[in-house]
């Protein structure tokens, strides 16, 4: 299966963010990709007093999104959007699927929130905006089991095992926008460490640049196969980047290093 990762720049301007997805979705289906993943807040990443209205999962992002994978004939994964949330001050940070013929398959909520105060570097409490999900989800894409995640919970490897062991995924998705001071020295070495470790594709699509005031987020959005190679991965600039994804290759890895099997619970 061949894959997409759209890097791209979202801002305050929702209409804009949304035409960019929709040339990066263009660009990866002309590239021959099945599947395009997005990423994190692909809707719109701005100041909290000008964002969007939260929308259900049948609004207007969905459509627009549920008709870019009809018209292109293509599995989308639309990065995140702000889901509207179960109270008036808070939205979920919602992972939308949607097959070649337009269908919903999937939607992931956000579970780990990233509430992170380093000194004169990041300031960020994601929870006082956002409301956690509750449920892991593992979706058939292109009937490939994939794992769905987004950002911040890629530091929290217990989340992907059990995507890979219980769910038995293949591939873990993750969507982000990794900021750029942490993403210098862990962006790269957590995706490789949760592919090695669960002997899974790992497709990460992340933002670039600078946002609101004081956010810059890292991009390298990349492809990790699951012997932790890396096999794509985006120059920082807004754009595709392809892969692809050799299943038998991922038999071979878990039949001869079956560190999976060899767990000792
Ligand atoms: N949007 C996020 O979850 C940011 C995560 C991040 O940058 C990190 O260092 O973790």
């Amino acid at each position: 299966m061949r894959v997409a990762v759209c890097q791209v720049n979202s801002r305050a301007d929702r209409d804009e963010n949304l035409r960019v997805a929709r040339d990066q979705l263009e660009r990866a289906a002309a590239a021959g990709a099945e599947l395009a993943v997005l990423p994190e807040y692909v809707d719109y990443l701005g100041p909290g007093d000008t964002a969007p209205k939260p929308e259900g999962i049948d609004g207007e992002f969905a459509q627009f999104f549920a008709n870019a994978a009809r018209e292109l004939g293509l599995w989308v994964h639309a990065g995140s959007f702000h889901e509207s949330g179960p109270d008036a001050r808070r939205t979920y940070n919602t992972s939308l699927v949607f097959d070649p013929s337009g269908g919903l398959v999937a939607r992931y909520r956000k579970i780990h929130l990233y509430d992170v105060e380093i000194a004169d570097r990041v300031s960020y409490q994601e929870s006082r905006s956002v409301a956690p999900g509750d449920e892991t989800v593992v979706a058939e894409i292109a009937g490939v089991r994939t794992g769905l995640s987004i950002c911040y919970d890629l530091r929290f490897p217990e989340l992907y095992r059990r995507l890979a062991v219980e769910g038995e995924a293949r591939v873990l998705v993750v969507p982000a926008a990794f900021m750029m001071h942490t993403g210098r020295d862990h962006w790269e070495v957590l995706l490789r460490a949760r592919a090695i470790e669960n002997q899974c594709y790992v497709v990460a699509a992340g933002q670039i640049g600078d946002h609101d005031p004081g956010r810059t987020c890292f991009g390298r959005s990349m492809v990790v196969d699951p012997w932790g190679t890396v096999l794509a991965q985006a120059p920082d600039t807004v754009g595709i980047v392809t892969a692809e994804l050799d299943l038998d290759r991922l038999d071979k890895i878990r039949t001869e290093l079956p560190s999976l099997a060899n767990r000792r619970l």
